[in-house]
C-alpha cells in the first residue's frame, strides 16, 4: 500500500482522499486551517465542506505541506486561484502531481497543469476531471473521470492508486482538453442556473447546453484540445451534470442571479468556491486573445458585473441568426 497526498481539504479534496483511502492507501490531507485539520482528525468528518461523509481513519489531515510532499503522488485540489501559491510552498520532488481543480489562473491565463509544470518542472503533471459531485463520490456512487497525462507510466500508476469498481478513470493524453472542459463548463453552469432562476424553461436550458458546448469546442480547439476529449467525460459529461442540478455551486449561483439577486452579494455569502465566477472574466479575455467568439461566456461576465438579467438575455436572443456548425 502507498501514501497518497491530497492538497486542499474542501469537498472535492476530501472526497478524493476517501477514494484513495478506500483503496487501502494512507492519505495525507493538507488544509491551511489548523482548526479544520484538528476537527477532521478528531471526528473523521469534514463537517464544513463535506458534511455527513464518514471518513476513513487512514486519512490524516495536516497543515504540514512538507510531510504531504513526501507522498508517492500528490492530488492538487485547492481553489484554482490559490493553486500557484500552494505549489510554490510545496517542496519540489519529482513525484506526479494530479491537478484536480477546475479553472484558469487570472493573472496569467494559464491552465492549472501549466501552472503546476512551471512551479514543479521535474514532476509529471496529470489532470483528473469529469462529472464528479464530491458528495456522490464520497458515498461510493458510480463515477467515471478522465485521467489525462502524457507520461504513460505516471498515468498508469495514478490510475492504479485511485481506480475502483465505482471510480473509473479513463486514460487520455490530452491534458489541455481535459482541463478546458472542466474550466469552461463551470461558466456555462452559471448560465444554465440563470435560465432556471429566471424561469426560462427546459427548451432554453437544452439550447444553452448545446450552444455552450459549441462555445467550449471552439475555444478548446483553438487552444489545441482534441474534439473527442471535449465530447467526453471531462467536457460534455461534466457540462451536462453541472447544468442539470442545484447540487452544482455554479448552477445554484446562476439560479440566484436569475432570480434577480445581486451576484456580488451571492458570492460574498458563500463559503464554498464557485469557480465559474472567477473563470468567466479570464475566459472572456483568453477567448478574445484567441479570436474565439464566446457569447454565453460574455453574458455570464455581464451578469456577474451586475447587468440586469432581462437585458442580458434579450441581447443574447437578439444576436443575428447564423449557421449551427
Ligand atoms: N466539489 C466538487 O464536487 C468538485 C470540485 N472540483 C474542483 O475542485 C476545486 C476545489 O473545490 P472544492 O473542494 O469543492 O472547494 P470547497 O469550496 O469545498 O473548499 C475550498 C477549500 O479550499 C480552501 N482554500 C480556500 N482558499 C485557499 C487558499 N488560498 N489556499 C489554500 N486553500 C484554500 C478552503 O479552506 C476549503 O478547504 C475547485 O477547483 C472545484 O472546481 C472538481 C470536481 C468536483
Ligand atoms: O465540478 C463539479 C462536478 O463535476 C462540481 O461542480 P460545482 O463546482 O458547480 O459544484
Amino acid at each position: 500500500m502507498s501514501t497518497v497526498g491530497v492538497i486542499g481539504a474542501g469537498a472535492w479534496g476530501t472526497a478524493l482522499a476517501q477514494v484513495a483511502a478506500s483503496n487501502g492507501h494512507d492519505v495525507r490531507l493538507w488544509a491551511r486551517d489548523p482548526a479544520l485539520v484538528a476537527a477532521i482528525n478528531a471526528t473523521h468528518e469534514n463537517a464544513p465542506y463535506l458534511p455527513g461523509a464518514a471518513l476513513s481513519p487512514r486519512i490524516s489531515a495536516t497543515t504540514d505541506l512538507a510531510w504531504v510532499a513526501e507522498a508517492e503522488v500528490n492530488l492538487m485540489v485547492t481553489p484554482a486561484q490559490a493553486m500557484r501559491s500552494v505549489l510554490t510552498a510545496l517542496p519540489a520532488r519529482a513525484q506526479p502531481l494530479v491537478v484536480s481543480s477546475k479553472g484558469i489562473e487570472a493573472s496569467s491565463h494559464l491552465l492549472m497543469s501549466e501552472v503546476a509544470a512551471a512551479e514543479h518542472p521535474d514532476s509529471p503533471v496529470l489532470v483528473l476531471s469529469g462529472p464528479t459531485f464530491a458528495h456522490e463520490v464520497a458515498r461510493g456512487l458510480p463515477t467515471a473521470v478522465t485521467l489525462a497525462g502524457e507520461d504513460t507510466a505516471a498515468r498508469a500508476r495514478v490510475a492504479d492508486l485511485i481506480a475502483a469498481p465505482q471510480f473509473r478513470p479513463y486514460a487520455s493524453a490530452d491534458v489541455i482538453g481535459a482541463e478546458i472542459g472542466g474550466a469552461v463548463k463551470n461558466v456555462l453552469a452559471i448560465a444554465c442556473g440563470v435560465v432556471e432562476g429566471a424561469g426560462l424553461g427546459q427548451n432554453a436550458r437544452a439550447a444553452l447546453i448545446a450552444r455552450g458546448f459549441a462555445e467550449m469546442t471552439r475555444f478548446g480547439l483553438a487552444k489545441g484540445a482534441r474534439a473527442e476529449t471535449l465530447a467526453g467525460l471531462s467536457g460534455l459529461g461534466d457540462l451536462v451534470l453541472t447544468c442539470s442540478s442545484t447540487a452544482s455551486r455554479n448552477f445554484s449561483l446562476g439560479a440566484g442571479i436569475g432570480r434577480g439577486e445581486p451576484a456580488r452579494a451571492l458570492l460574498a455569502e458563500r463559503r464554498t468556491v464557485a469557480e465559474g465566477a472567477y473563470t468567466a472574466p479570464v475566459l472572456r479575455e483568453a477567448a478574445a486573445a484567441a479570436g474565439v467568439e464566446m457569447p454565453i461566456t460574455a453574458a455570464v461576465c455581464a451578469l456577474l458585473d451586475g447587468a440586469p438579467v432581462r437585458a442580458v438575455i434579450d441581447a443574447l436572443l437578439a444576436r443575428p441568426l447564423r449557421d449551427e456548425g
